[in-house]
């Protein structure tokens, strides 16, 4: 067999599901987690010798998940930090290791105290990654679903043989919002920034005519860029969730864009990066992020 050599490697506990009830006042909040702790370091001896001395079990990273929990979680970024700084803190060997999780959201049934539904609203994402002395905290959500019903075309697009689509200076715009962010700080208030940049970017979607998602995307980029200083980079992921006007001409009846068929699949799926010109490169800690270009 011909040499070979352990490379990348990184482990621990997948998808802990945090629940953290804050009940020092008879309002409750709750705040709801998927964490996945992952640690990077000196692991070769459990690979090549069986030797798991090194090894803080992915059990102890549950439990420890939980254990923080206890003290807290104020927003998912800070959370994985102090899980960051927990494992890299307490064992030498520990130099790095990626921290992940969605965060859910809930509203009060009627104001309620402490009675709550789930939200369709999206799903708040945050990764951690530590590579010895350096953290890299990527923000986002995916699941935002929205629509404009005006105000956006699609035209001026090459014709080949192939194509059949009609050009459209108005018709709906539907897409379900992916988005992830990298920050350049550490000094963020990261449940604060989150608001504002989904405010923007909701705010952005609505604002002129959209001669493609493409364009829209951009325009998203480019003032969630524009107003955070502390942001570098911003990637989304929409597919195009086509409408397609119903033709009722076969029933004597005129279809003047009210009536749409809501199509499943295909769909368009439109991905762009926007970074600050003189970005650093940090393409290392998006690696394990899927779904975005
Ligand atoms: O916004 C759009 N971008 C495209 O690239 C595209 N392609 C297509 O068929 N419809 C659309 N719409």
């Amino acid at each position: 067999m011909s040499d070979v050599v352990l490379t990348h490697n990184q482990y621990g506990k997948a998808e802990n599901r945090v629940v953290r009830i804050t009940r020092d006042n008879p309002r409750h909040e709750i705040e709801d987690l998927n964490v996945t702790s992952q640690l990077r370091g000196d692991f070769a001896a459990a690979h090549l010798e069986g030797d798991n001395s090194h090894v803080v079990a992915t059990d102890t990273q549950k439990n420890t998940i939980f254990a923080y929990a206890l003290d807290g979680v104020g927003s998912p970024e800070s959370f994985l930090l102090r899980l960051a700084e927990h494992f890299t803190g307490d064992f030498d060997w520990v130099t790095g290791g990626r921290w992940a999780a969605e965060q859910y959201t809930w509203a009060r049934i009627n104001d309620h105290d402490h009675s709550f539904y789930r939200t369709n609203a999206e799903t708040r994402t945050a990764v951690v990654v530590r590579d010895g002395e350096t953290d890299t905290v990527i923000a986002g959500f995916h699941g935002l679903t929205v629509l404009k019903s005006t105000e956006s075309g699609f035209e001026g697009y090459p014709k080949d043989r192939y194509t059949t689509l009609k050009e459209t200076n108005d018709r709906i715009l539907a897409t379900d919002i992916a988005t992830r962010w990298r920050y350049n700080t550490g000094d963020v208030d990261y449940n604060a920034a989150y608001a504002d940049i989904r405010a923007i970017i909701l705010d952005t979607f609505t604002q002129g005519y959209s001669a493609a998602l493409q364009q829209t995307l951009y325009q998203m980029a480019e003032a969630v860029l524009a107003a955070h200083p502390e942001v570098d980079e911003i990637k989304f992921s929409c597919p195009n969730k086509h409408h397609f006007v119903v033709d009722l001409s076969p029933f004597g009846l005129e279809n003047p864009n009210e009536v749409f068929y809501a199509a499943d699949r295909p769909y368009g799926l439109i991905e762009a990066t926007v970074q600050r010109a003189d970005a650093t490169d940090a393409s290392a800690a998006w690696v394990g992020v899927a779904g975005f270009c």
